[in-house]
This record gives structure tokens, sequence and C-alpha cells, in this order.
């Protein structure tokens, strides 16, 4: 679990973060979800760390992140998954050396026991077989599953998603969604993933925020959205032809 508390920050006197207050729970996909520039990715990298948040407290399973040894941020690092736009793979690494990676980086484990691991998540996620493959040689969707399997091979209690989707056709994207919501909940982990996707918000939003404007102007559930008359909500899901379908669907079966 993820608490967010009253979280401000801003660059050079523009503010983009106004004061969020959210809690994004474990075993669930966090979705945030909002227009172009209000904020989705600079509240996603003050969870990672990489930014400083002007005000307010992350709390990551009880524990302030003001609290935190050097020790203790480094372990956290050690916790945290990440899956970004694109896939962003190793292309001079093999399939295998990629997934890897995290394992080389955080822990001491010998070669053989890293080995294991990779191909026991490589499996997990279909693609056992392939780890001698070099990203170029596989297809979109594939490479993106590498992503997942990278993402997850240390164990993560916090996995980061920027947009998984990206690039993929439906069919593809809807897979990767599944397969992201299946991971949280058979590692209890605590998912925070930014979309455009509204196919991603009817599949996997367990958990929607809505930012606009970098505040939190709404929280729900994926049937939640469907009844909620906050205009600046209905304003964005309404604009995609998918809710607009969706919607018209449900109100001939009343
Ligand atoms: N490192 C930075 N320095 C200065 N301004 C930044 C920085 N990172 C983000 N911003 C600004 O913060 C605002 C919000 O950006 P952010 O990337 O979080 O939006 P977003 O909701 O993720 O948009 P998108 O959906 O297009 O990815 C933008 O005005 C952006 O220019």
């Amino acid at each position: 679990m993820i608490e967010v508390k009253n979280l401000y920050k801003g660059f050079n006197g523009q503010q983009v973060l106004n004061g969020i207050d959210y809690t994004f729970e474990r075993g669930k996909t966090n979705l945030i979800i909002g227009q172009s520039g209000s904020g989705k990715s600079v509240f996603l990298k003050c969870m990672l760390g990489l930014f400083k948040p002007d005000k307010g407290t992350i709390v990551y399973d009880g524990k302030p992140y003001s609290s935190f040894s050097d020790e203790e941020q480094r372990e956290l690092r050690k916790e945290m998954g990440m899956l970004f736009q694109g896939g962003a793979l190793f292309d001079s690494m093999n399939v295998e050396q990629n997934v890897m990676f995290p394992l080389k980086m955080f822990t001491k484990q010998h070669k053989k026991e890293m080995l294991k691991r990779v191909h026991e998540v490589l499996e997990r996620v279909n693609l056992d077989g392939t780890g001698d493959k070099m990203p170029s040689e596989i297809s979109g969707g594939m490479q993106k599953r590498v992503a997942i399997a990278r993402a997850i091979v240390n164990k993560p209690k916090y996995l980061f998603c920027d947009e998984p989707n990206s690039g993929l056709d439906p069919k593809t994207a809807t897979v990767i969604d599944n397969l992201i919501q299946e991971l949280t909940h058979e590692n209890d982990i605590t998912t925070v993933l930014i979309t455009h996707d509204m196919n991603s918000v009817l599949e996997i939003g367990e958990r929607i925020a809505f930012l606009k404007d970098g505040v939190l102007a709404w929280k729900g559930t994926k049937d939640e959205i469907f009844k909620t008359e906050d205009e600046a909500v209905t304003d964005f899901v309404y604009s995609s032809n998918l809710f607009q379908q969706v919607r018209e669907a449900q109100q001939k079966e009343k």
C-alpha cells in the first residue's frame, strides 16, 4: 500500500501537483487517468523517488519516505518494479540478459540461481524458450512481456507502469493488461498504472484516480465511473467512443 498525503510538486514556479491525498491499495491495479499535462507522470516519479516532493509525505506500507535511511532507500528501490512506455529493453542484450539485469544490480545471487529465477518469470509470461533472442527479433507484444518479466523478477512489492500498452494492437493490449492484473493479484503487489487507454480502464480499473490540473478530481472503480455525474470525469471519459458505446448499451438494458 502506498499512502500519499498532501503532495505538492512544482517546477520553476509552475505548480504541477496541488495537494494530492490518495491511497494505492495492495493487491489491486490502481489506475491514474487524466488529460495530458495533468501531472500523472510527475506523480508517478514522486512515488518512484525520482522527484523530491516540495511538500507532503509518501508512505510505503506504513513507513514514510522521509524516515528511510540510505540503505532503506536502496532496499525500497529493489522492491519497485518499473514498466515504461515502449518497454525500454536494452537492445544490445538478449531476453535472458534483460530480465537478469535487476537481479545483477540488486542481489548477490550466483548465476545459476539468477538463471533459475529468470526462466521462472519467462515461463510465467509465456516466453519460455526465448531467452537467447534479441529484442529486435521478437514482436512488440513479446517485448512488453519481457519488460514485465524484468519488472517482476525481483519480486517487487510495488509495480509502476507508465502506459504499458502504448503501441500495441487492442488484442495484445488486453493480454498485457490482464497479465499485469493477474501478477498483481498473485503476488499481492501494489500496482500503479498510468493509462490513456479507455479499454484498460474498463478491463482492469479496480481503482481509478482521475487527475485534473494536478488535483485528484475524482476516485472510484470502473463500475462507479459510469454512475458518476461529476462533470470533470464525464467530460473526460465520454470523449472516448468506447465509453459512449458502453453507456448506451447500459441504458438500453435498463
Ligand atoms: N522535469 C520537469 N521540469 C519542468 N517541468 C516538468 C518536468 N516534468 C514535468 N513537467 C511539467 O509538469 C506538467 C505535467 O507533466 P506530466 O508529464 O506529469 O503530465 P502527464 O499528465 O503525465 O501528461 P501525458 O499524459 O502527456 O504524459 C507539464 O506541464 C510538464 O511540462
